[in-house]
């Protein structure tokens, strides 16, 4: 397909001039964008033009199409909060940061929260038939790069006789829909009696950035594994075999269970505290700006901000962050995040409680992982890498990932994990009749 550059520039608008999250979208669309585009001429963003109108901003500038070509988004996922050097805590390796970040970064965050959160491409600007067109065969060509997990049930439970599926959940935006106060996302009375009953069927973990005890008041079931803090928080199962026994600390759950405990940035519990504290004091006068204390993460949250003090927030954000340097930032859905500049991550997450699980061969066990949100993108990563591995990804519009499935919000996940229920609660013949094509769910 070939897109002409004024098709390219509304998509732009609708991605409000973010160059990155619409090259995103569009190489997640096309994977021959950039050799497919009208070359050679200049786009101007949506924010220069709202600049244009804005003397006092400093936002916005034209920028040529190479320069937007050339934008990686890997590049933009994490960044250092400073350059000041000092001795790393030497728990989990330490991730490698770049020096202190400049001023135009703060439209890279700002874009890449955007991205997190887009709108849906398919509801605005549809007023000509072009921007029609051209937003259908996104979606679509998007759609079959990420098929339905719904209509490709068959495909997900074709490897599964013999094997042990192993359910790995996100919480905010998975579980419960995304809703302006964080303190209210709370889930459905149907989906807790849904994961309640997977839990019945299959080893099931929720991993959040949320802190554990945050997620688990949310989700309130014993029978479940949590990981909190992005990982950085995991109250698993002790069934470890020999030859690949887990780090942790081993103890009892209410339940009388053995369980394990890792917590690889305990040691980062202080300057955390210490964090959350100066970043409360410097948003705080940002109106609708709101600062959550995960434990060993820290969230800056702007959805309730004015999106033209979005970058004062983030500017703040850097600045506090400055006297951090063993603390480094990454963005989600209209958050930044503070957290130990630690190798770990929810990929890392789900690979520690497979283990816990007594799962060292990855052939016998199929990881099953669903978020919507970019730090879930390590832990689609991690299940790829199993052979039989399932990584869905929870969005009603396209966007990158490294997700196999899709499904378009909680609700469709509910559905989905009824069906791997009834599934598994239906024996051998009926699953033979499904692998068949023989029995529809519906
Ligand atoms: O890993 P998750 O369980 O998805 O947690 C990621 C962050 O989720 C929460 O923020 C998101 O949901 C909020 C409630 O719907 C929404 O207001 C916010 O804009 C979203 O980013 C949570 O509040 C954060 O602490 C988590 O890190």
């Amino acid at each position: 397909m070939v897109l002409k550059v004024s098709e390219v520039s509304g998509i732009l608008d609708r991605y409000h001039g973010d160059f990155e999250s619409a090259e995103g979208l569009l190489r997640a669309s096309f994977p021959s964008f950039g050799e497919s585009l009208v070359g050679g001429m200049t786009l101007r963003s949506k924010r220069s033009a709202v600049c244009a109108e804005s003397p006092t901003s400093s936002c916005g500038s034209t920028l040529s199409l190479s320069s937007i070509l050339s934008t990686s988004p890997a590049k933009a996922s994490v960044v250092s909060a400073s350059s000041v050097s000092s001795k790393p805590i030497p728990i989990v390796a330490q991730k490698k940061h770049s020096t202190y970040v400049e001023k135009g970064q703060f439209h890279t965050w700002i874009g890449a929260m955007r991205a997190q959160s887009p709108p849906h491409i398919l509801s605005l600007h549809s007023d000509t038939p072009d921007a029609f067109d051209l937003e259908t065969a996104v979606h679509k060509s998007w759609l079959e790069r990420h098929p339905s997990a719904l209509s490709s049930f068959h495909k997900v439970i074709k490897n599964a006789h013999k094997k042990q599926i192993v359910v790995f959940l996100d919480y905010d935006g998975t579980l419960s829909p995304i809703v302006e106060d964080p303190e209210r996302a709370f889930m459905s009375t149907e989906m807790r009696a849904t994961v309640k009953d997977l839990a019945s069927c299959f080893p099931t973990a929720v991993i959040s950035g949320r802190s554990r005890s945050k997620v688990f008041d949310f989700v309130q079931l014993t029978e479940l594994y949590y990981a909190g803090s992005h990982g950085m928080d995991i109250m698993g199962p002790a069934k470890s075999s020999d030859g690949f026994r887990v780090k942790g600390t081993k103890s009892r759950d209410k339940r009388g269970n053995d369980v394990v405990k890792f917590q690889p940035a305990s040691e980062y519990l202080p300057v955390i505290n210490k964090v959350c504290n100066a970043l409360i004091e410097s948003t705080k006068s940002i109106k609708g700006a709101s600062v959550e204390h995960n434990k060993f993460c820290v969230t800056v949250h702007f959805r309730r901000v004015n999106e033209e003090y979005w970058e004062v927030l983030a500017e703040r954000v850097q600045n506090v962050l400055k006297d951090y340097p063993t603390l480094t930032l990454t963005h989600g859905r209209k958050v930044l995040e503070v957290r130990p500049c630690i190798s770990w991550d929810k990929g890392k997450a789900v690979e520690f409680l497979l283990k816990s699980l007594g799962y060292k061969d990855t052939g016998d066990v199929i990881p099953l992982y669903i978020g919507d949100d970019k730090t879930d993108e390590d832990a689609f990563k991690m299940v790829n890498r199993a052979k039989h591995g399932c990584s869905i990804l929870v969005s009603s519009v396209p966007k990158p990932s490294d997700a196999k499935l899709s499904l378009q919000d909680p609700s469709e996940v509910m559905e989905f994990l009824r069906r791997l229920v009834r599934w598994k609660k239906w024996g051998l013949e009926s699953r033979n009749s499904i692998q068949m094509g023989v029995y529809d769910f519906k």
